[in-house]
């Protein structure tokens, strides 16, 4: 099985998504801003819409792999099992008691209910049988809204746990709290998955921040990095070392964008709708800066270089005479409403092909007018974890 992608824009041909399931019914407004949500979503909507956004991609005649399909052949792996409900009972809010009953519970489930487990997580009263009550100080004086294993909505979200550059795979390091143990799921699956046999790895989790919807393939040979309230400078240090050593990239652009929620990647800013055209959100789009690194001889450290306009820097290291920019907006206003809603963040299935949310009219229109089509999806469930079609996907394959 061939998995190699490297740009933004290439005919796209497998794709991993996940399907959202009863991890959203965990949301309430007492966990939603924890749990990184803005409000708390429909779930029988949310699962509508996102099968019309896989039923686009297969129309277009992309493979939709299915996160918790492979998670399920994955705990079927006997290590992988171990591997996986060891690190859910690492937890040290569980102490001895606990962590022994929430052991035996997960060893009766069957590699379909204990995939189930992992992603919608254990709530307080799920781990009573009939009247009978798990004892143990920490069960005991758990607050009944207290998860015992907490659930993970934004696993939605397949931008941001792993990457492909190239034929190798990188397993990226979350920021949030939140999100941190989606990343154990996608290093399980791609370590132990029979389709990822034989699969290099350029990257596994770091103590540095490194998320997937900051990493950009503008080109084959270049990437851009957003550092920002997700990725740190030292998490795109750490990508660069690495993808130079494996010699996947030959130039890294690192963009500083805004350390605030409405821009949390840059995939919500910028998203590449051809293979010189960016679609960008003009509140920022012209003051963007980028610093160019670029391998240093011999082992010695990245060269660093700028900052420069980062429209400048992507032309040059692309080799191209300009890139073009696809303004999103008219008024700041709608421009500002259309980039909180993901109008920026749009998925390519090949080169002026894109998906992006309905409900962004002028952004889209914008789009039709610069020739480049956009295939409309729903998204007002999807979108209350903010993200878009671009967050909710992580190419595997593009030709
Ligand atoms: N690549 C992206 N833009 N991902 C969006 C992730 C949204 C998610 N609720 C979070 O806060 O992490």
């Amino acid at each position: 099985m061939s998995h190699y992608v490297d740009s933004e824009v290439g005919r796209l041909g497998s794709v991993l998504v996940h399907r959202p399931g009863p991890e959203l019914a965990r949301l309430t407004p007492r966990n939603n801003d924890s749990l990184l949500f803005d409000a708390i979503p429909w779930v029988g909507r949310a699962q509508e819409e996102h099968d019309g956004f896989a039923d686009a991609l297969r129309a277009r005649g992309v493979e939709v792999l299915y996160l918790t399909d492979l998670l399920t052949e994955t705990l079927a792996v006997a290590d992988a099992r171990h591997e996986l409900t060891e690190q859910v009972l690492d937890s040290p809010r569980l102490g001895d008691t606990l962590r022994a009953r929430v052991a035996a519970h997960l060893s009766y489930l069957d590699p379909a209910a204990l995939a189930g487990v992992l992603v919608a997580g254990l709530a307080h009263e799920e781990l009573r049988i009939g009247r009978d009550r798990p004892g143990g100080l920490v069960y005991t004086l758990m607050d009944r809204h207290d998860f015992v294993i907490e659930p993970l909505p934004n696993l939605l979200f397949t931008r941001d746990s792993s990457l492909w550059i190239r034929d190798r795979v990188g397993v990226t390091s979350l920021a949030m709290p939140a999100r941190r143990r989606e990343t154990t799921l996608t290093d399980a699956i791609y370590r132990h998955h029979p389709r990822f046999a034989n699969t290099e790895f350029v990257y596994r989790p770091e103590l540095e921040h490194l998320e997937g919807g900051d990493v950009l393939l503008l080109a084959p040979g270049v990437l851009a990095v957003g550092v920002g309230e997700r990725t740190t400078p030292a998490g795109a240090e750490r990508l660069a070392r690495r993808v130079f050593a494996a010699e996947l990239a030959h130039t890294i652009l690192v963009v500083p964008i805004a350390q605030e929620r409405a821009t949390m990647h840059l995939d919500t800013i910028c998203t590449m709708v051809d293979v010189d055209a960016v679609l960008m959100y003009p509140n920022v789009a012209t003051s963007l800066s980028a610093y160019t690194v670029i391998a240093g001889a011999d082992g010695d450290d990245p060269r660093v270089d700028g900052p420069a306009p980062f429209l400048r820097a992507a032309a040059d290291a692309m080799d191209l005479d300009q890139l073009r920019v696809i303004d999103t907006g008219l008024d700041p206003v709608t421009a500002e409403r259309e980039q909180w809603d993901d109008g920026n963040n749009t998925l390519a299935l090949a080169p002026r092909l894109c998906v992006g949310y309905e409900r962004n009219i002028e952004t889209n229109a914008q789009l039709e007018r610069a020739g480049i089509e956009i295939i409309p999806i729903a998204g007002s469930e999807l979108g209350s974890g903010r993200g878009g079609p671009r967050c909710m996907s992580c190419p595997l394959l593009r030709g």
